[in-house]
């Protein structure tokens, strides 16, 4: 069964959540069952970009990656679209045989069985601000799936206060889940504006606004983290 894959770009560094910092080689998927308003990567999500997506073997993803990591064998992280839409179970054994690890990144609304042989999952529940509803039932199945052995973290991403809000009430129907805080990016590149440029400024306003909110709540269970890679590369696509 073939992969759609936007594109597979690194070695760089995870950007955001748990595991900030590490190095890491991207595997982006095409197609995703959400439309956030404020997705950074609409080229991997809507269908009238299919036809860049390439539909790939679990063996031609991983010769890409042995290439671009010198064939050390370092953390694989699964992004998109939805990379819970494709059937990834192969990729995983194929590069755990080859001493790869894998994160994957999903909004947690579509379980696969394969989730069990993740190392890590970052499940990422959206917000009021996408225009998104969050589905508890899914996220639960999600959660199922992955049973014991990923190391699951939950990443929320906030733009304002009604998602504030909204962040701390599912942060305490999940109080076992390791938490993470990331601020909206609120002008992200699209396909019509590639080369936007986002405000850093701007961005840093939103990250001390949401480190004074939550410790004037004193809510201490959840860590606050900027999308690292924006900060050091801005909108850049491929790092
Ligand atoms: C592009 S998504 C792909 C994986 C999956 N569809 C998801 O949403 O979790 C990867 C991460 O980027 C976050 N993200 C997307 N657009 C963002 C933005 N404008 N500002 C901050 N985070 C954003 C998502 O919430 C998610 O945590
Ligand atoms: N460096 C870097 N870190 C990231 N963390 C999540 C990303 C994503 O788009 O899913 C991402 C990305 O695109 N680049
Ligand atoms: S779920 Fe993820 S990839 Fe899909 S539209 Fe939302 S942020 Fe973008
Ligand atoms: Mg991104």
């Amino acid at each position: 069964m073939s992969i759609a894959i936007s594109e597979i770009f690194g070695p760089t560094i995870q950007g955001e959540g748990a595991l900030i910092g590490v190095p890491t080689v991207f595997v982006r998927t095409g197609g995703c069952d959400y439309r956030c308003s404020w997705c950074d990567t609409l080229y991997a999500v809507e269908p009238r970009f299919k036809d860049d997506w390439a539909p790939m073997s679990a063996e031609a993803i991983m010769a890409e990656v042995r290439a671009l990591s010198g064939d050390q064998p370092l953390l694989i992280t699964l992004s998109g679209g939805n990379p819970a839409l494709q059937p990834l179970d192969e990729l995983l054994s194929l590069g755990h045989s080859l001493g790869y690890t894998f994160a994957m990144e999903t909004q947690g609304s579509r379980a696969q069985d394969w989730f069990a042989q993740l190392d890590h999952l970052t499940l990422s529940p959206k917000p009021p601000s996408s225009g998104m509803a969050f589905n508890p039932a899914r996220f639960d199945a999600c959660l199922a799936a992955a049973g014991e052995q990923p190391r699951v973290t939950l990443k929320l991403v906030i733009a304002d206060e009604a998602d504030y809000q909204w962040a701390r009430a599912v942060a305490a129907d999940y109080p076992h889940l390791p938490l993470c805080l990331q601020p909206c990016n609120p002008a992200p590149a699209t396909p019509e504006a590639p080369d936007l440029v986002t405000d850093l400024e701007a961005l840093n306003a939103r990250l001390r606004w949401l480190v004074d909110r939550a410790t004037a709540d004193r809510w201490f269970s959840a860590r606050i983290l900027p999308q690292l890679h924006v900060l050091i590369w801005n909108n850049e696509r491929g790092v």
